[in-house]
């Protein structure tokens, strides 16, 4: 792995796209200011616009002025972007590209170190990586890295065909498959928490945990991406990805080295010990639901199928509610679930580790109990731990009531946590893949995610409503009813 300001052109391809635009012109630009990338680099954008070089670095300085408050320097900072249109499936103006490269490299000093970045469709991965090798751009003297966006495949079969186009050009250490939420702060805390605090790893199984809650919520609806979202819908979106990573972390033995194989070693093993969802139980253990008109403040809100470019039958869900059973000693018995959507009362990304009841009630009436405890792991918008632990109250000598022990990172002094986006980026161009998705992950996540869509595909399970601006449909709230739990609250 390099160190410090390491050196690469990046390419992005889809460079005039949302994301470029939104995460990852701004990414590079904060990693520049803090001094993470020093004067060698170059970022070439790709897309088929016919714009130029000025035209480009206006888009980039636009961006930057739209996401950062205060940005300085930025003309010295887009001198080093350069835009190069052509169609990425016209294989002759890969050699033209080639040459920009070589060109750049000398002018940079880049080392020849090229990371491709492919913030496109997805049916233009393997077309990518194909012309790439072919055309010659990957050898060079230095490395040659390819991150991919997701949804990796549409399913398992499309995964292993996308795998294999990109197999042929790249071997499994220079490709980084992207999951966000992997380069998030309290993400990448859930190792740290478990196996840094004597505290929880004895408590952290089936006899200490009753349940573990999974949430990921957006106050957004699909926006202008309908066309991409009705043939994802949330289940492909949010669930197969970033909801089973978050699953994997929680759930995964220790490993015994903090290497990216170790680690992943370690989620693998989890991926393989999910209980697969059969036909006659997918309506028990996972509910889709769809956002309908609703209110959120004072604001009047669409249904999901009144959306730009959405089927007004559409039976793409927005939302999903699902029990993971994990087969293992560690597991057994445990339910870990997980609910997310869009178009829901608050924006909150966060996993609620429930603890079981005490073996007696000393302190509340007969028929109550006392409340749980709690470990709160807050990712987004808040970052940060609460502890939820019983205490004395102080009226009333035989009552305990809740206390929380509150950790808020977002007010520590001199925490500056980066965008995921600018972590994963840096790691990439050090080399380290820790962060990012093996293939086996991602077979593995399409593997358990299959028989659930095609059951839906099926009809055997009801495509329910919600209010948009509420906490998702009364059936997800049922689900935890039936096993003697509750979700605890959004935000
Ligand atoms: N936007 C987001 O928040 C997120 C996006 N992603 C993933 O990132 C990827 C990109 O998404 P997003 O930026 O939203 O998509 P956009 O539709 O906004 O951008 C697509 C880009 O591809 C370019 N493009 C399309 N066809 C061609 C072609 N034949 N040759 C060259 N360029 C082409 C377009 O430019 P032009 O029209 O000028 O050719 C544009 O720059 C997708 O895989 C998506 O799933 C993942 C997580 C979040
Ligand atoms: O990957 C995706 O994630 C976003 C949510 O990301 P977050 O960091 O804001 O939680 C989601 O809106 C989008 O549909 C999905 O493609």
């Amino acid at each position: 792995m390099t160190q410090e300001q390491p050196k690469s052109v990046i390419v992005i391809f889809g460079a005039t796209g949302d994301l470029a635009k939104r995460k990852l012109f701004p990414s590079i630009y904060r990693l520049v200011q803090n001094n993470k990338i020093g004067e060698n680099f170059a970022v070439v954008g790709v897309a088929r616009r016919p714009w130029t070089n000025e035209e480009f670095r206006s888009n980039v300085t636009d961006s930057i002025q739209t996401s950062i408050k205060e940005s300085k320097d930025l003309d010295e900072f887009t001198s080093h972007f350069h835009y190069h249109p052509f169609d990425v499936t016209n294989p002759s103006s890969y050699l033209e590209l080639n040459d920009l490269l070589n060109k750049l490299d000398g002018t940079y000093q880049t080392e020849g170190n090229r990371i491709f970045y492919l913030a496109m469709a997805p049916e233009f991965f393997g077309t990518i990586a194909q012309n790439l090798k072919k055309e010659g751009l990957t050898a060079t003297d230095g490395w040659s890295r390819l991150v991919i966006e997701k949804p990796f495949g549409h399913d398992l079969p499309s995964a292993q065909k996308l795998n294999q186009e990109i197999r042929e050009a790249f071997n499994e250490d220079q490709i980084y498959r992207i999951d966000h939420y992997l380069g998030k702060e309290m993400v990448q805390n859930i190792e740290v928490i478990r196996f840094a605090n004597a505290l929880f790893e004895p408590l952290w199984n089936n006899r200490y945990i009753s349940n573990i809650q999974v949430t990921s919520s957006e106050v957004l609806g699909v926006e202008d991406r309908g066309r991409y979202y009705e043939k994802s819908g949330a289940l492909r979106d949010m669930v197969q990805n970033h909801m089973l990573q978050m699953v994997a972390l929680l759930a995964m033995e220790p490993p015994i080295k903090l290497t990216t194989d170790e680690i992943r070693s370690e989620k693998v093993k989890v991926l393989r010990a999910l209980r697969s969802v059969k036909d006659e139980d997918v309506s028990k253990y996972f509910i889709r639901g769809q956002y309908a008109g609703g209110k959120l403040g004072d604001k009047q809100l669409i249904g999901y199928r009144e959306e730009n470019n959405v089927e007004d039958t559409s039976q793409t869900e927005t939302y999903v509610a699902g029990k993971l059973l994990i087969d293992n000693f560690r597991w057994a018995g445990v339910p870990f679930y997980i609910r997310t959507g869009k178009r829901m009362a608050a924006k909150s990304t966060k996993i609620v580790v429930q603890f079981k009841d005490i073996p007696m009630n000393l302190y509340y009436n007969k028929g109550e109990t006392v409340p749980p405890n709690l470990l709160v792991i807050h990712i987004q918008p808040e970052e940060g731990i609460t502890l939820q632990l019983n205490a004395k109250k102080d009226d009333e000598a035989d009552y305990s009531k809740p206390v929380n022990l509150d950790l808020s990172n977002n007010f520590l002094e001199g925490i500056n946590t980066p965008e995921a986006y600018e972590k994963l980026l840096y790691d990439c161009m050090r080399g380290d893949a820790t962060n990012f998705t093996h293939w086996d992950e991602v077979a593995l996540s399409w593997s358990y995610v299959d028989p659930i869509s095609d059951a839906w595909k099926k009809g055997l399970a009801e495509l329910t409503t919600y209010p948009s601006g509420s906490s998702g449909p009364d059936e997800a709230d049922n689900m935890l009813k039936q096993d003697g739990f509750q979700w605890w609250p959004l935000g």
